[in-house]
């Protein structure tokens, strides 16, 4: 039921490290595709095609409500915004190009803040 200082210190610093790193995902410019949910009515095949959708305010209403009971859960779900991507779109189409770009920001910017 409660967890040690140390622990629960720990809990907090992941907490905090994730709110700033979805705050960065969100502001890049290059989030745009990103943002919402992708509308499955107006894209066709997306329904069929993408089997688990996520965009970052799907991760930022989980992350409001702790479903993230890990950190490797939250990096899981950034993870499948960009595989979803890469699955649904050319690398070099504008939005495959976006994903390839926020993927790259993401990694580099989570190593520096938790490596
Ligand atoms: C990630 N992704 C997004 C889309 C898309 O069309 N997003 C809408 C983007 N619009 C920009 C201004 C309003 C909404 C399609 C395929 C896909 O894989």
């Amino acid at each position: 039921k409660h967890d040690s200082p140390v622990s629960c210190a720990k809990k907090a610093k992941t907490v905090k490290a994730q709110q700033i790193l979805l705050a960065e995902l969100e502001a890049h410019p290059a989030a745009w595709p990103f943002l919402s949910p992708v509308n499955q009515k107006s894209v066709p095949g997306y329904r069929k095609v993408i089997k688990k959708p996520m965009d970052f305010s799907t991760i930022r209403e989980k992350l409001t409500n702790n479903q993230y009971l890990s950190l490797e859960s939250f990096i899981m779900d950034v993870n499948l915004v960009f595989d979803n991507c890469e699955k649904f779109n050319e690398d070099h189409s504008e939005i495959g190009q976006a994903g390839h770009s926020m993927r790259r920001y993401f990694d580099k910017r989570w190593t520096e803040l938790l490596k």
